[in-house]
């Protein structure tokens, strides 16, 4: 498949209240109070962060990080986790997808609560105070970010995320986790779900899928994510109770709502199964387990080329932007796009733990609906970037001759919108 060298990148953004302390993050100048203050956001209840430093045990790493912590590292890292995400999240809005190019851009901090209402803004990028679901006020600060200037990331805040998460610690029951996961030295280098989603609107934690009902998924259902005793184990478990992965009729896989969700409800948090850089995704993909590489070499890869071009291709096709360079998800990577309007779920990628949380921004979505995140960009620039015309049903698709034109354009402004109609987009 020939893409373009598009090498936009999407602005990736700071949020909400911050402190100086929390700037430099690889290269992003820093994350700004919302409201320019630098106050902090309230902490969370002690009592729940306290017991998740007392519970906490040993946490998976990333994939491609095979040291297994202490429990004291994780019980720092784990109320490190609870106090951060008080202070500054960060999320998408719609545009952190793809692997192309990184360089220095702005964006505009903006409060937007609503995943529709942030959809889709190119540049600059927006962001979202912690938990700000009610204000619509425009904020002033400008933000330098590593990356080039013209593709859009965004991360936003995601108050949702921190009482999910939060619940979560608080409910573990880690002691279980350890006893399954400390059953051999084998499991101790394979990391194992270690953060178990629970539903933001319920607080109840989902039952696991046993194999019986996996039997009942209809048939082109993947078995995944996985369980806590599952294959790369970055997903936290549960999280089939909230969607499944399986055929789309848009081509190939796609996650859909395994039974109704609302606005708020957390349904994914997933650590990468593997961060680099555009520069070291070799070498890095060389040091995966062979289930993390099985996983990698497992997710779309368009055309399928020699073992070099996939490896890249995959990369293209499936990283999000995150601080300091890109990531790969083993579930998040199977998430379609869709346009604003047709837009379902937003996600947020944490750098201080490392985790991505992905939640849902629409009021109601129905049992079977499928789950859309935003890669970003209209339909000229997914065509020209990832090689595929949208086809999510919430933008105007292109046409015949639209292709014809961009492909015309191949010396030319891959990005430009100029022949497409974007007023119904
Ligand atoms: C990250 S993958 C998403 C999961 C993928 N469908 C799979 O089978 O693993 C991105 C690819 O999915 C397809 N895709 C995603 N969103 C789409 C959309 N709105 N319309 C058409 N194809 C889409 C495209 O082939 C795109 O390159």
């Amino acid at each position: 498949m020939s893409l373009s060298k598009d090498t936009r990148a999407n602005a990736t953004v700071a949020l909400g209240p911050c402190d100086d302390k929390s700037s430099n993050m690889d290269g992003i100048s820093c994350f700004r109070s919302a409201d320019g203050s630098g106050n902090e956001a309230p902490m969370p209840p002690h009592n729940v962060a306290a017991d998740a430093v007392e519970k906490a045990k040993v946490l998976p790493q990333t994939a491609n990080e095979h040291q297994p912590k202490t429990i004291s590292e994780h019980a720092t890292e784990t109320a490190s986790l609870a106090e951060h995400l008080t202070q500054h999240e960060v999320e998408d809005n719609d545009s952190g997808r793809g692997g192309l190019g990184l360089g220095t851009q702005s964006a505009t901090v903006t409060k937007k609560p609503e995943c529709e209402e942030v959809d889709m803004l190119p540049n600059p990028g927006v962001i979202s105070e912690a938990g700000g679901r009610t204000s619509l006020e425009s904020l002033e600060t400008e933000i330098e970010l590593p990356g080039d200037s013209s593709s859009p990331q965004q991360l936003l805040p995601l108050a949702a995320t921190q009482v999910a998460l939060l619940e979560i610690l608080s409910k573990t029951d880690f002691e279980a986790i350890e006893a399954s996961s400390c059953a051999d030295e084998q499991e101790l280098m394979e990391p194992s779900a270690e953060i178990v989603p629970t539903s933001s609107r319920t607080g109840t934690p989902p039952a696991d899928v046993g194999p019986e009902q996996q039997e009942e998924q209809p048939e082109g259902y993947i078995a995944m994510p996985p369980s806590p005793a599952g294959n790369v184990g970055n997903v936290a478990a549960g999280v089939e109770d909230f969607f499944k992965v399986q055929r789309s009729d848009l081509g190939g896989l796609g996650a859909f709502a395994a039974r109704e969700l609302l606005r708020g409800d957390t349904i994914l948090v997933e650590r990468p199964l593997l961060r680099t850089t555009h520069f070291r995704l070799l070498p890095d993909y060389h040091k995966l387990s062979d289930a993390a590489k099985k996983a990698y070499l497992s997710l779309h890869s368009g055309e399928d080329g020699d073992p070099f071009g996939r490896i890249e291709q995959i990369k293209v096709l499936n990283s999000f932007f995150v601080p300091g360079g890109i990531a790969i998800f083993e579930v998040a990577s199977r998430f379609n796009h869709a346009c604003p309007s047709a837009r379902n779920v937003k996600y947020v990628f944490d750098d201080e733990s490392g985790v991505l949380t992905l939640t849902i921004c629409q009021d109601v979505v129905p049992a079977g609906a499928e789950l859309f995140i935003s890669y970003g960009g209209s339909p000229v620039e997914l065509y020209s970037t990832y090689g595929f015309r949208c086809a999510c049903g919430g933008c105007k698709p292109l046409t015949d001759e639209d292709i014809k034109r961009l492909k015309n354009r191949a010396f030319g402004t891959w990005d430009c919108d100029d022949d497409y109609d974007t007023s119904g987009w």
